[in-house]
């Protein structure tokens, strides 16, 4: 589905500042008129080579595309290569499918474990469902955030253990916006799990909003995309319950949240972001708490929005990459 191009194009140069400044022109796509130009993402991970970075920054200009960014990371005693680029282009003149077909020969020469396009103004946005259990202030952000346009995501469904009074801020929230809630109450017997698997199979990634049920390997097998969690602690401390009280407990003087990827493992999955704040003798525990729901949906949100824009990439068995 193609929308306004000058839409969508602009949303997405909001989110990324660095093409506020790209020559974007909002007329029609008849290239006789001044050429629209609309930004693209390209994400290259593969064994180092040299020459990469000329063929790939050369297949955007042959075809009249603009480099407006580029990060590189190639790890020391480590020989692989990662990169992002940002550029802008003409899709009369390059058309969608053909950044595709161009990027893969590249990926093919170089064997790449990792060759993806996003065209925001072209591509269908991601769609996400979140899952959560009592507490819905990590919800609240998202939705105030995609309210914004700030998270590029189409949000399928909101799944939760918990049953909400129809007249509460968020459930008026997700029925204006066509959201629909999906009480999935749990036991530690039943964890509903295809029930849940059934309501988020057409979707790109699930997010885990202070969802409270450890998730099985047969889940996430099953599932067989990426699901993203925000952990009130600063990972790998504190892993498992009520982290507030156990940083308390410990005396730390930072707090922190922590997004990371969903593995059987608990919390125990790669980092993708992480947000920390000064505590000390005068604070509580309500403080402790309060101060980590206030960095866990930032980070959460932060989180979301990089995946969006493709700047995670999994780097060796537990890590990431976040251009
Ligand atoms: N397979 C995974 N599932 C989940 C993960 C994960 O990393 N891997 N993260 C959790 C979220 N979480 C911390 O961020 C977390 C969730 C649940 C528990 C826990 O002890 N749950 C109890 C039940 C608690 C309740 O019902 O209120 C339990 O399962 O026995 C700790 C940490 C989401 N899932």
């Amino acid at each position: 589905m193609i929308r306004r191009i000058s839409e969508r194009a602009s949303c997405f140069a909001k989110n990324f500042p660095i093409l506020k400044s790209s020559r974007f022109h909002g007329e029609s796509l008849d290239s006789s008129v001044s050429p629209v130009l609309i930004p693209g993402v390209h994400v290259f991970h593969c064994q180092d080579a040299v020459g990469i970075v000329a063929k790939l920054s050369d297949c955007i200009a042959a075809k009249g595309g603009n480099i407006l960014g580029y990060d590189v990371f190639v790890p020391e005693n480590n020989n692989v290569f990662y990169s992002r680029s940002e550029f802008i282009f003409d899709p009369v003149k390059w058309p969608r499918n053909q950044v595709d077909e161009d990027f893969q020969t590249i990926a093919q020469r170089y064997g790449a474990l990792n060759s993806v396009v996003r065209v925001p103004s072209i591509d269908p946005k991601y769609k996400i469902a979140l899952l959560l259990s009592k507490q819905d202030h990590c919800l609240v952000e998202m939705l105030h955030k995609w309210q914004d346009g700030k998270l590029p995501v189409d949000i399928t469904c909101v799944i939760s253990n918990h049953g909400r009074a129809s007249n509460t801020h968020v459930m008026r929230f997700l029925e204006r916006h066509g959201i629909p809630y999906h009480y999935v109450s749990t036991t530690k017997e039943n964890k509903r799990e295809d029930d849940i698997l059934k309501l988020v199979k057409d979707t790109d990634f699930l997010v885990l909003a202070r969802y409270m049920q450890i998730l099985s390997g047969n889940f996430l097998k099953g599932y067989g995309k990426d699901v993203i969690n925000i952990h009130h602690g600063l990972l790998p401390s504190f892993k498992g319950g009520y982290p507030a009280k156990q940083a308390f407990d410990a005396g730390v003087k930072l707090i922190g949240a922590t997004s990371h990827f969903v593995t059987e493992e608990l919390d125990s999955g790669p980092i993708i972001e992480q947000m920390v704040e000064s505590v000390s003798h005068r604070d509580n525990l309500r403080s402790f708490v309060q101060k980590s729901e206030d960095l866990e949906k930032k980070c959460l949100t932060k989180a979301i929005k990089s995946y969006c824009e493709l700047r995670v990439l999994p780097y060796g068995t537990n890590k990431t990459v976040v251009f």
